[in-house]
This record gives C-alpha cells, structure tokens and sequence, in this order.
C-alpha cells in the first residue's frame, strides 16, 4: 500500500535535512509542505510567532498537544535553554512513530518525551509520571474540541501557575469558537490574539497567547 503522508514528510527529512540539525529539518519540512503536498503542521508563518513567544517565556517545562510528525516540537525543543524539558501528547501511534524519528533526525530526544495517548486520560497522570508541578508554556494543537475541556482540566490538575502561558493554533482555521470564548471571557486569562495565516496559505489563521492569572 502507498506510504502515509507523514512517512513521505520523513522521508523529505531523511532526504533534505541535515542530521543533528534542527534548522534543516524544519526547512526541509516547510518546504516539501509548501511545494509537494500540505500538512498540518504549524508552519514557517505562524513558526515565527511561536518562536517569539516562546523565546520570551523561555519555559522550563513546556507541554504540546497534538504531536502530529514533530515539526512544531522540534521548533519548541530546539529554542529551550538547557535542562528544559517538552512534553508532547500524540493519540494517533502511527503520527507518534513518525514523530520520534523527526525528533532524533534533528537530534532533540533529550528534551523531549513524547507520550502516546488521549491528552484527557494523560493530563491528570502528569504530575505522578513526569515529576511536574506545572507548566510554564503549553502549545495548543491537537483536536479543536478539546482545547477547552483540556484548558480547563490543566487547571483543575494545578498544572498552570500565575504566568503560565497558553499558546493556542487554528483559532480562526479550522476554528476554537469555545475555546476562544472561554479564554476570552474568563477573568482568569489575559488573552491576545496573533493574526496569520494556515499554513503554506493564504487563508487567515491565527495563534490565541493566552496568560494565566493564577
Ligand atoms: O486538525 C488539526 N489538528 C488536529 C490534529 C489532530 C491529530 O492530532 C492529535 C490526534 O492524533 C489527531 O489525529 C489541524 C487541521 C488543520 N486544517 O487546516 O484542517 C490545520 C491545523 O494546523 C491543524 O492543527
Ligand atoms: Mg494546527
């Protein structure tokens, strides 16, 4: 049977990228998506406000919803200061397998760990199986409906301190209606929106930074 398009995105890696080099692999991904056949990662547009967010919080211990093939994660992982950790929350095994391979292409196993599951079973085992006490940064890219509930069952596991920064994809495309009124409207978030566009698009797109108050 024909590859998956996530193992013909590591295949573009293997192909274009340099190994142990996280730039490359990034380039390499955006471009094959952008030229051969488009996916659903984050991309080099909404990459750069990514990047400047995460760049001023400088987490500790961030978390990603929605692995999906690696690519925002290593884009994460590769601007964490040293002895920072990711965790990455992946349903879907066979994204998972590819994911791994991206990660260790781009030579971030270290930082990261990618853990295969449903993020509401996963999310109230974090602090017994990781160690976490909470996160400083969490990337918001998984299923759209379940960036509400998830938002608010990492409160309710104390997973968010005052500060503790919410960075939310696809809140226009495909849409986060819920999600967006909830951190919107809740006195408990400080929210601002980051107008883009989708990914390899021209369609409109944007990133929700929302800040925690505690
Ligand atoms: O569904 C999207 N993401 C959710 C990913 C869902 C998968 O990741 C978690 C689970 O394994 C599921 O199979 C998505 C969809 C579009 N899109 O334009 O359709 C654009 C994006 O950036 C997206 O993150
Ligand atoms: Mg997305």
């Amino acid at each position: 049977t024909r590859t998956s398009r996530p193992q013909r995105i590591l295949k573009a890696v293997q192909k274009n990228a340099t190994k142990g080099d996280p730039e490359s692999v990034i380039s390499a991904i955006d471009h094959y998506c952008r030229h051969k056949e488009w996916a659903m990662n984050v991309g080099d547009d909404k990459g750069l406000i990514l990047d400047s967010v995460l760049t001023e919080v400088n987490p500790s211990t961030a978390l990603e919803l929605g692995t999906y093939c690696g690519y925002s994660t290593v884009r994460i992982a590769r601007l964490l200061s040293p002895g920072s950790k990711l965790i990455t929350v992946e349903f879907n095994p066979a994204f998972a397998a590819v994911a791994r391979q991206i990660i260790a292409y781009a030579g971030l196993q270290d930082k990261i760990t990618l853990v295969e599951g449903p993020s509401g079973d996963l999310i109230p085992k974090m602090k017994e199986r990781f160690g976490i006490k909470s996160f400083d940064f969490v990337f918001l890219d998984h299923w759209k409906d379940r960036y509400e509930p998830d938002t608010k069952l990492l409160e309710d596991c104390g997973l968010l301190k005052k500060g503790t920064v919410l960075l939310a994809d696809n809140v226009i495309c495909p849409g986060t209606p819920e999600y967006l009124k909830y951190v919107r409207n809740s006195p408990r978030y400080e929210s601002r929106y980051y107008k883009s566009n989708l990914e390899y698009s021209k369609v409109e797109d944007g990133l929700e930074k929302s800040v925690f108050l505690g």
